[in-house]
């Protein structure tokens, strides 16, 4: 999944987000510097005293003169650390609500396919962790890394002008330190991304074991639910553990080597001082400039494990805004000026990314207003031909038209204002039930609710607590399946299509309203061409014309009488649909007796 990178390539990325804050950021880069350069001064002050006053005869003002200097520059430093902060805080929490709003729709326009692939709790992580992880990065990370090398640059200069021998030695430090930080840095990379992308695979187990708690309930799997967690969790404290060791291995060169110079430093220094080349000011102040070196340099294990995860979080976020929508609305869109609603499928072909083709020459003509069943064993790809009418997928040869169009000439938006749909297993948000069925309605109106609550029989919603505004979805109300499949097929009336496109929208209806919905869908269908998956015979029942998928491909078409006297496959899938033992001579009788009653 991940692709390779160099650091300044990946954070580099970041230019086009950060740009609109750089004064600001730079403002905070200003204050940071600013407040390390007044750190180096203390100690010049500091020189200044024990070479001027803190000698025999020395004056008493100047030691009173220093410590109200040192006094104001701590002051100062501390003024200027929080100046930092306000300079920063405010667009860094900016750009990273952009940056997750960005991502957010990104992840609306890309295709069903790209769902399918990735897990959710992956998505999950790039959106809040890595982001979060940015932001502090961008407002802190950043800023002390730059910070923090132009201190050590700008001390060991201050450090080499008192004494050239002194600064050497610390130098000499510096050599295994950097040895050490490219080591590290290889090492990090590797086990921050696994880290994160662990993270990422724990958050899609909780995201999939809290929506199906009911069936890992039912199924008493909660416990190995539990130890499939458990396993997951402890991979990842692994990982942790791995991240803490090298993050600590590299923090112990950082802090031991500085303090092995200072030992070092030392004993040369007080040799240097006694032999008279270096001034006692001069010693003092060298040391406290070490002290003000060494402390960034301890802090770089830390800050350098903060650049390693901000660049993983950013290669993590570009994974996913790299990943092009191939399902796009064509440069110059057929706009028609009325819709009929002709639906035909020629010689239109699919498989999915990851399988052989599904579903080869598949020729099928609805006409408009018709209402036409889709009939096939299960699995046989009635979902997938379905979903080539909106584009969830494209169709990999022939094509499906409207009205003579081909659907991929269509501006997307308009397409799926043409077309509406309701699948088997319902999908509600966390809103009201009024905003759950006007999702797609082009009059959101209080009659275009009542009438399509009306169509798919779901009065009920009137008798909830809040009437049509009480919130439902995944932080509402439950409601019961067949409940959920009406408020579905509700959002799909509303939305007035000229294509409607039901996944067995029926299935978890009881008989009676089952019959109900069909009735009134039946009044309300004769304007609108539908394709309907039927998996009940009474579903088949509610359609003008049945086709059959078989083999991929659809083998016949006619009227359910008809395909039940003429074809043998036809019969044995109705037979396999139908749950009651039913004896099909006897339907067949029935139905020619009420065709011919009809003629
Ligand atoms: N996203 C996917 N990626 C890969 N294969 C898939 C995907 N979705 C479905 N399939 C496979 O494609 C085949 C057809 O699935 P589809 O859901 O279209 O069948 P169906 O006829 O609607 O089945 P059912 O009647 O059981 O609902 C199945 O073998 C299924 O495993």
């Amino acid at each position: 999944m991940s692709k390779q990178t160099s650091f300044f390539t990946s954070v580099g990325r970041l230019y086009p987000h950060v740009r609109p804050i750089l004064p600001r950021l730079f403002m905070g880069l200003i204050c940071a510097l600013l407040a390390s350069i007044v750190a180096l001064t203390i100690p010049q002050v500091l020189r200044v005293l024990v070479n001027n006053s803190l000698q025999p005869g020395g004056s008493t003002d100047a030691v009173w003169i220093a410590a109200v200097v040192i006094l104001a520059l701590g002051i100062a430093e501390a003024g200027l650390v929080a100046l930092r902060r306000q300079f920063v805080i405010n667009p860094a929490t900016t750009v990273e609500t952009r940056m997750r709003v960005t991502l957010y729709g990104h992840l609306q326009q890309l295709t069903v396919a790209f769902h399918d692939r990735w897990g959710s709790g992956q998505l999950l992580s790039r959106a809040m962790t890595d982001l979060s992880f940015l932001r502090r990065w961008m407002a802190f990370g950043a800023i002390m890394l730059v910070v923090t090398t132009l201190t050590v640059i700008i001390g060991v200069g201050v450090m080499f002008s008192m004494s050239w021998q002194l600064a050497l030695i610390f130098l000499a430090a510096a050599v295994p330190i950097m040895i050490n930080s490219f080591r590290f840095r290889r090492r990090f990379s590797l086990v921050t991304r696994l880290s994160q992308d662990q993270a990422g695979d724990l958050a899609t187990t909780v995201e999939e074991s809290v929506h199906g708690i009911r069936v890992l309930k039912a199924f008493g799997r909660s416990r190995e639910a539990l130890e499939n967690f458990n396993g997951q969790a402890e991979e990842l404290r692994q990982t942790e553990i791995a991240k803490a060791k090298q993050q600590a291995g590299f923090t112990l060169v950082v802090t031991l080597l500085p303090e092995l110079a200072l030992g070092v430093g030392l004993v040369v220094g007080i040799m240097l001082a006694a032999s008279g080349e270096l001034s006692i000011g001069a010693l003092v102040a060298f040391f406290a400039t070490a002290a003000v070196v060494a402390t960034p340099v301890e802090f770089s294990g830390m800050l350098l494990a903060m650049a390693l995860t901000a660049k993983t979080a950013l290669d993590r976020h570009f994974e996913v805004m790299d990943t092009d929508n191939t399902i796009t609305s064509p440069d110059q869109a057929t706009v028609p000026e009325s819709v009929k609603g002709a639906l035909r499928f020629e010689h239109a072909g699919f498989g999915f990314d990851d399988g052989g083709t599904l579903l080869h020459d598949v020729t099928l003509d609805i006409r408009p207003g018709e209402t036409m069943a889709l009939v096939g064993i299960t699995g046989s790809g009635k979902s997938a031909l379905l979903q080539l009418v909106p584009r969830l997928y494209d169709v990999t040869e022939g094509a499906v038209t409207i009205d003579g169009v081909d659907v991929r000439d269509y501006d997307i938006d308009e397409l799926r204002k043409i077309v509406a749909v309701a699948f088997e297993d319902t999908t509600l948000f966390s809103s009201s039930v009024r905003d759950n069925v006007l999702l797609g309605a082009p009059d959101p109106s209080d009659a275009a609710l009542d009438e399509a609550l009306d169509v798919a029989q779901a009065q009920f919603a009137y008798s909830l607590p809040d009437g049509v505004d009480t919130l439902i979805g995944e932080e509402g109300l439950s409601l019961s399946g067949g409940q959920r499949q009406r408020i579905a097929l509700a959002r799909a009336i509303a939305a007035k299509p000229k294509v409607l496109v039901l996944d067995d929208p029926l299935s978890a209806l009881d008989v009676n309203t089952e019959e109900r919905v069909e009735a009134r869908l039946r009044e309300v269908l004769h304007e609108t061409t539908t394709l309907i998956v039927a998996h009940r015979p009474s579903t088949v029942a509610l359609a003008d014309r049945v086709a059959l998928l078989e083999n991929g491909t659809i083998t016949a078409v006619g009227t359910h009488t008809e395909l039940l006297a003429e074809n043998d496959h036809y019969r044995y899938v109705i037979a396999s649909l139908d749950a009651g033992p039913k004896d099909l001579d006897t339907e067949l009788d029935e139905l020619e007796e009420a065709e011919e009653a009809r003629r």
